[in-house]
């Protein structure tokens, strides 16, 4: 599965709501079993969440777009499809956030390609599910250091701290995604599909428990000023580097 939504493949409402229906789509087909994860355009694998659906809406707009995010997180983290994210380019937050939900993360080996949850970077927190997911792939210590610093990791470091499996030559990512799926599918489904069930329930549990006071949080954090001047300010400094 290609991301294709430029230009910097940000997980806008509608790109979510497609790749939940996508997702969907695969797993009710008999014939796949197994997906890789990659973006369209080399050199960014997504720029995590749409920034555009947090700035200036309302909280209606809001809670829809958290719930979509919510809805996909849930989708992908749960799929029984064997996932592998080929990331070839750069993967800040919510990009970061769909490699870690995948089973696999192979990247591209490129100091240009970062990857890190850097929310506080933003003046922002990973919500707790964020921050389970990070946790669950590189452990507390690494993690708690990881966040709070916002670190955008290049690939020698993000593979030193397991933030991704693998670190391969550009050329060679497509390649090596796809004899690593090789490896994923000798294990027969249905050991495997339990397994990562039994693996990510806790994590799913914790979410689904907390689903609309979740939501409430993330209606009530972005509508403050203060936030949406930040928010405001960063897009504003992203539309500058170019001038
Ligand atoms: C206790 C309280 C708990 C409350 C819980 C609630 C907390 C809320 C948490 C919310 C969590 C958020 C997670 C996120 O994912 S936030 C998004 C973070 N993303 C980033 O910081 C990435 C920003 N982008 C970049 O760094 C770069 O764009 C790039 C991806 C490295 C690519 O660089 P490149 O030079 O190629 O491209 P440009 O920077 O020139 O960008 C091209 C245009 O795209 C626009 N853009 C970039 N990123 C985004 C984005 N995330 N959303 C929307 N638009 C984006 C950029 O402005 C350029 O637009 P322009 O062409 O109009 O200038």
């Amino acid at each position: 599965m290609k991301l294709k939504n430029p230009p910097v493949n940000s997980l806008s409402l509608e790109m979510l709501t497609e790749l939940v229906i996508n997702l969907e789509k695969l797993e009710n087909d008999k014939a796949v079993r197994g997906l890789v994860l990659t973006s369209e355009y080399p050199g960014i694998f997504s720029a995590g969440l749409d920034l555009m659906e947090m700035c200036g809406r309302n909280p209606a707009h809001y809670a829809e777009y958290w719930k979509a995010l919510q809805e996909f997180w849930l989708k992908l983290y749960q799929s029984s499809l064997v996932v592998v994210a080929a990331i070839n380019g750069a993967s800040p937050a919510g990009g970061c956030l769909m490699s870690l939900i995948c089973d696999y993360r192979i990247l591209a080996d490129n100091p240009k390609y970062t990857i890190g949850l850097n929310e506080t970077l933003l003046g922002i927190v990973a919500p707790f599910w964020f921050k389970d997911t990070m946790v669950n792939t590189i452990g507390h210590r690494a993690s708690e250091r990881a966040l709070q610093l916002g670190l955008l990791f290049p690939p020698a470091e993000a593979l030193q701290v397991g933030l991704v499996d693998q670190v391969v030559p550009e050329d060679k990512l497509q390649s090596t995604a796809l004899s690593v799926m090789a490896q994923w599918l000798a294990i027969p489904d249905h050991a495997r599909q339990l397994t990562k069930t039994m693996m990510r329930k806790p994590t799913v549990d914790h979410l689904v428990k907390q689903r609309d006071a979740d939501i409430q949080n993330f209606v009530s954090f972005v509508s403050r000023d203060s936030i949406q001047k930040s928010l405001q300010m960063y897009l504003q400094k992203l539309r500058q580097k170019k001038s």
